[in-house]
């Protein structure tokens, strides 16, 4: 295969501890030249000391990448010195947009032996696996908004969602698509009751799309509803599909209720190959536990396997995933290991 250049984000907080794993566990399970890697210093210190967030030169030199690894961008809820969604816009979302990440792909499984809150009778014999298709590129994360009559006791500010037939048709059909490669159920999660113009255009479109798939069984939750059953019964699920939004908090539940934010892999993808697709884990840059050495590295050695996976090397992907597998399965409950350690013993068993 030919060598594959990879551009590395590692981002603010926890971000460069984890990504430095994954790296580790890519190199030893594909080799050292199977990927050219370029670290790109962003996020809060490089805005702290240049001012800027993402320059056009780097962004182009991101767009010639064959794919990115990102570890999480931000700084802590409460923090003053960098201004809230900064680096979350700037960054993150710039380069979901440009990049034309418009299927954000959030597999969720409950490995054998994982603790999870879930009560024993919602697991018993019972297969936890499913993925959160998200629209990546749309919603309420456009950032069309503003504020109006600022500084007044009148101050208004706005978030107006865009959902385009175009966008949300191509994800619907993603969806539909990954369905059919598993169990061939589908959930279409909005809020249709409520947000009749959005939610309106999704039902539609996932009706017509629907009659080209009969093999496909689908329904519906509203998004309430769907973190009921997320809690309650999700082995139900097969494939979700949801809009920006939605697919954002649906995820960090099912991510609760699989084991922990940090399991939770994510590829922000670009289906067609036009420009790089980026995997991240689902989590942020953890502020809390950053610089102790403590986070866990496996979302992001799990996103390393889907990487893996979308540049066609699918043995080294399951050998990943497997590695991930084993570890888990071969973790004592209350014991803690480093950062490091997790990431070498996946980097051994691959
Ligand atoms: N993709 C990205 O870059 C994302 C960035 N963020 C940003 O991250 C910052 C922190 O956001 P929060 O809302 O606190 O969410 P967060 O996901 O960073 O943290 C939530 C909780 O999960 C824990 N946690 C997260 N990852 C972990 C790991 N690998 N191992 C063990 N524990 C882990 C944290 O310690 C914290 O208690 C914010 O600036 C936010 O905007 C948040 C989500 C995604
Ligand atoms: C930080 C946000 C832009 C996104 C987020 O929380 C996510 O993608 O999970
Ligand atoms: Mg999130």
């Amino acid at each position: 295969m030919t060598q594959k250049k990879l551009a590395v984000i590692g981002g603010d907080g926890i971000g460069p501890e984890v990504v430095a794993e994954g790296l580790k566990v890519l190199e030893a399970v594909a080799g050292p030249d199977a990927f050219e890697t370029t670290p790109y210093d962003l996020g809060a210190a490089h805005w702290q000391r240049t001012g800027e967030v993402l320059s056009d030169e780097t962004m182009a030199e991101l767009a010639a990448a064959d794919v990115i690894l990102l570890g999480a961008v931000g700084a802590a809820p409460g923090a003053t010195d960098v201004p809230s969604g900064l680096l979350e816009r700037g960054l993150l979302l710039k380069l979901r947009f440009a990049f034309d990440h418009y299927v954000n792909l959030r597999p969720s499984r409950l490995f054998p032996g994982v603790p999870t809150p879930l009560a024993d009778s919602v697991v018993a014999g019972r297969e936890v696996d499913f993925v959160v298709v998200r629209e990546g590129t749309e919603g309420l994360y456009c950032g069309n908004g503003g504020t109006f009559r600022g500084g007044t006791p009148n101050e208004i500010g706005t978030e107006v969602s865009i959902n385009t037939a175009y966008g949300v048709e191509r994800v619907v059909r993603d969806a539909f698509e990954r369905a059919t490669r598993r169990r061939n159920k589908l959930t279409l999660v909005h809020k249709h009751n409520v947000l009749v113009y959005a939610g309106g255009l999704w039902r539609r479109i996932f009706e017509s799309v629907a009659a080209e798939y009969p093999q496909v069984s689908t329904d519906y939750l509203h998004v309430d509803a769907a973190t009921i059953f997320l809690a309650t019964d999700p082995a139900r699920f097969d494939v979700i599909v949801t809009d920006n939004l939605f697919g954002d908090i649906l995820t960090d539940l099912a991510a609760a209720v699989t084991g922990g934010i940090g399991l939770a892999a994510s590829g922000n993808i670009n289906p067609t190959g036009a420009f790089p697709s980026m995997f991240e884990p689902v989590h942020g840059s953890a502020p809390d536990i950053a610089g102790q050495g403590v986070a866990d590295p496996t979302a992001t050695i799990l996103s390393v396997a889907l990487l893996l996976e979308h540049v066609g090397l699918l043995d080294e992907a399951a050998r990943v995933e497997k590695a991930v597998l084993a570890d888990i399965s071969a973790r004592t409950p209350g014991t803690k290991r480093s950062t490091t350690e997790v990431g070498d013993a996946i980097a051994a068993a691959v």
